[in-house]
């Protein structure tokens, strides 16, 4: 069912792009109840006016005042200057939804000095396409009636988990930057293919439909993943000679380290941020 509340984009990112996008493609929010503006960069509001139909502004007065629901999607170093930017224009009656990496809802509510309800959120960019791996956690004063709008409103963009505050920056290293991981193997796997002299092309669909095809193989027969790469591995085969490369330069303690290095920074920004670590 469309969404009547009016959603209003603080920060015209990629993030907020996507989110955006979702919610249109899936006709959830109306692009005339879309409001967005950003620090001061004109050129871009327009450029997302013109592609997606939804309503621009520099000035926050305006727009704040037709908000619903404040959707802050700036740089965590930016939280400060922005949420001081708007906060004459908010009231408690309007519900906030954060995507800030690292950024504590406590410590939005400091800024805000007021006691509206606030929403941490961690999407992904897979949002734009409806495939997001959203989580929501519930700040201080957010009711379940809050959670259901805010869950409602994200499963636009994709599955939506509630969780608690203290998980997310587990969550973020895992689902709000992993989807960077894993473009990153495609890339590798791209390389690769290009070094075997194989038509760059070719290789691109048939390394997405693979990546696709072991997701749904996953997704459909509800194995470990263990099992399933067993399956593939013939004893004296290609993908034995594959793998013994992969352990002996220790791949699955790199891709740990690289996930607890991402929530380490996380918990990193929350303190040097707002100095305030949940
Ligand atoms: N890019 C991603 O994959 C994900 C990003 N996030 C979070 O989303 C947030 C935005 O990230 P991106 O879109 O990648 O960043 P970005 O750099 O693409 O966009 C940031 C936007 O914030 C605006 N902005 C900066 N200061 C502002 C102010 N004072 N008032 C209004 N707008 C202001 C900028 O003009 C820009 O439009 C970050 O906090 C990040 O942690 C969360 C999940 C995934
Ligand atoms: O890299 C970042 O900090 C953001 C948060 C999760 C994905 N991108």
């Amino acid at each position: 069912m469309k969404d009547q509340r009016r959603v209003a984009f603080i920060g015209a990112g990629s993030m907020a792009e996507s989110i955006l996008a979702g919610l249109l493609l899936h006709n959830k929010v109306s692009p005339e109840n879309i409001f967005v503006t950003n620090r001061q960069d004109e050129a871009r509001l327009t450029e997302l006016k013109e592609k997606y139909g939804v309503q621009v502004d520099l000035i926050k007065e305006s727009l704040l005042a037709e908000a619903d629901i404040v959707i802050l999607a700036m740089k965590p170093k930016g939280v400060k200057e922005a949420v001081e930017s708007i906060r004459p224009f908010t009231n408690e009656k309007q519900l906030f939804l954060s995507v800030l990496a690292g950024i504590t809802t406590e410590y939005i509510s400091y800024l805000l000095d007021h006691n509206a309800p606030i929403i941490r959120v961690m999407p992904n960019t897979s949002s734009a396409v409806g495939s997001s791996a959203t989580v929501i956690a519930q700040g201080r004063t957010v009711t379940e009636e809050h959670m259901d709008v805010a869950q409602s409103l994200l499963e636009a963009v994709g599955i939506v988990r509630r969780v608690k505050e203290v998980d997310l920056d587990a969550i973020t290293a895992i689902a709000g930057s992993g989807p960077a991981y894993i473009y990153y193997l495609i890339e590798a796997l791209q390389k690769s293919a290009e070094e075997l002299l194989l038509d760059r092309e070719l290789a691109t669909d048939l390394i997405l439909q693979m990546v696709q095809g072991s997701v749904d193989l996953l997704t459909k027969t509800g194995e470990d993943p263990r099992a399933l790469y067993e399956n593939v591995i013939s004893p004296g085969g290609t993908t034995e000679a594959g793998f013994k490369v992969l352990k002996e330069s220790q791949f699955q303690s790199i891709v740990i380290e690289c996930i607890k290095n991402a929530a380490i920074r996380s918990s990193d920004i929350s303190k040097q941020i707002s100095g305030v670590p949940l």
